[in-house]
């Protein structure tokens, strides 16, 4: 039972943080869940929001300064007790508009409503000592300790942040890790069936929203001040369907012909299968595959809503297709589930749920769903693989073994659907293949290849 002197936001906040914790939830879907079903105020979202995406993303510099100033280790802390101060630790260090008396006692009393009255002085100490001491943390030596530094700076798992340093040096590390602790911008796909992009942005307008449009992505619309979208008319018409720049460039680079077969292996939410319906102007046929049904139910929701109708949805696991479509698509997209380390933005816990050994067991399922549907394509069609990560063992390692086994293949110059700047990305795209990365495009972390099959593959 809570107490009736934890504010509802904190409460909220940490029935979170302990379902992330303790049940390996994912944030957003308990966010989404719990401000559904509850009756907290909207102020209260926005802070409840803020405390949990907060306290996730600044974790490893939370436990940092906890460590230092606790007589417990955080691996020995019940596990409430270590969420209450993190949960405290990140309001008294990044949220300048709490009082750090209003923490240190609304912490107490997060303590005493989770029934934990024993400790609740252990973390009244523990936050009033950081309290008087917050703006003397000795982080280890930039120079010395470069890789943890960072990590602890910027709240990034070493590992990741050695691996970063060794590809993009020390100032766009940090770059990276920095863009990672910030808010994701909300990005809107204008449903080209029902409406340009110039009059869903003046009826979003008209519905209170401060938008402007993508510079990457002509039917992508930013949205400048946040809201919840799927309350608004224009939303329920399926006037515009939520998707970031980059899932957007995917559909775009592939753009498949009116009229053409299309093979979406691995479909669900259908983010990008109701996209390549809209380029497609809804004539043809789209197969969207998918092992989960629950994702393949989503495929269709977002079809009906968006009045899609070419898109036929498939329970199915796309390492077991049967013969019956080989050599039968004109365009294939291959999205495969990746660690998402390039959408750290976005599920803030995920940082500290990936390993580093995961990388290569990604790679291989990928490089198994990529073979087998790379068979349904016809000789002259396209491809297109796409992950969320910004690891190499997912994303070029793949394409270099798909290239050497499948000597059908060849890789394709992606055609952008903007300007690049970077004399590599030229070269990489040139080379049929291009890394999306948040702290140099603006997008999320985001790998794409593209390639065709060649007439020798006969
Ligand atoms: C990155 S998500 C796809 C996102 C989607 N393309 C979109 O834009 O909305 C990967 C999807 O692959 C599905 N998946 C995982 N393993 C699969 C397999 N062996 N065959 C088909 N789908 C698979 C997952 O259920 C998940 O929905």
């Amino acid at each position: 039972m809570s107490g009736h002197k934890v504010s509802p936001a904190r409460d909220a906040a940490l029935r979170v943080l302990l379902a992330v914790e303790k049940d390996g939830a994912y944030a957003n879907l308990e966010l989404r869940k719990l401000t559904r079903r509850s009756t907290l105020a909207p102020s209260d979202i926005s802070l409840l929001t803020e405390l949990v995406y907060g306290t996730l993303r600044r974790q490893g510099t939370l436990d940092y300064v906890i460590e230092q100033h606790s007589t417990v280790p955080l691996s020995q802390m019940n596990y409430i007790i270590r969420s209450i101060a993190r949960l405290g630790v990140y309001q008294l260090l990044y949220l300048d508009r709490v009082p750090a008396r209003a923490v240190c006692s609304e912490s107490v009393e997060l303590a005493k409503s989770r029934g934990i009255h024993g400790l609740a002085g252990f973390v009244n100490a523990l936050l009033r000592s950081i309290s008087r001491s917050k703006e003397r943390i000795s982080f280890p030596d930039p120079e010395k300790e470069t890789a943890l530094y960072l990590s602890i700076k910027h709240s990034h798992p070493q590992w990741l942040v050695e691996r970063w340093l060794m590809r993009f040096g020390k100032e766009e590390t940090a770059a990276l890790c920095a863009v990672n602790n910030q808010p994701a911008p909300v990005v809107l796909r204008c449903n080209t069936l029902k409406n340009t992009p110039d009059q869903l942005m003046e009826k979003l307008r008209g519905e209170g929203l401060m938008v402007r449009s993508s510079a990457l992505i002509p039917e992508g619309i930013i949205v400048e001040k946040r809201s919840f979208l799927p309350e608004l008319k224009s939303f329920r018409d399926g006037l515009f369907a939520v998707q970031d720049e980059s899932s957007m460039i995917a559909s775009s680079v592939l753009n498949p012909l009116c009229g053409s077969f299309v093979v979406d292996a691995c479909s669900g939410p259908g983010g990008k299968t109701t996209h390549l319906a809209q380029l497609m102007n809804n004539e043809g046929r789209i197969l969207a595959l998918d092992v989960h049904e629950h994702r393949l139910a989503l495929v269709d929701s977002a079809c009906r809503r968006l009045g899609v109708t070419i898109v036929e949805t498939r329970h199915q696991d796309a390492r077991e297709l049967q013969d019956k479509l080989e050599e039968k698509a004109d365009f294939i997209l291959v999205d495969v589930p990746c660690s998402g380390l390039g959408v750290i933005r976005r599920r803030p816990e995920l940082r500290w749920r990936v390993e580093c050994a995961d990388l290569s067991q990604h790679a291989a399922q990928q490089l198994e769903i990529l073979g087998q549907v790379s068979k349904c394509l016809k000789t002259g069609g396209l491809l297109l693989y796409s992950t969320c990560s910004t690891e190499p063992e997912e994303n070029t390692g793949v394409v270099n073994s798909f290239l050497m086994e499948y000597t059908g293949f060849k890789a394709e110059e992606l055609a952008m659907p903007f300007h690049l700047v970077h004399s590599c990305d030229k070269l990489d795209a040139k080379k049929g293949f291009l890394q999306l990365l948040p702290h140099r495009h603006g997008t999320d972390g985001f790998f794409l290849a593209c390639f065709r099959k060649t007439e020798e593959s006969r």
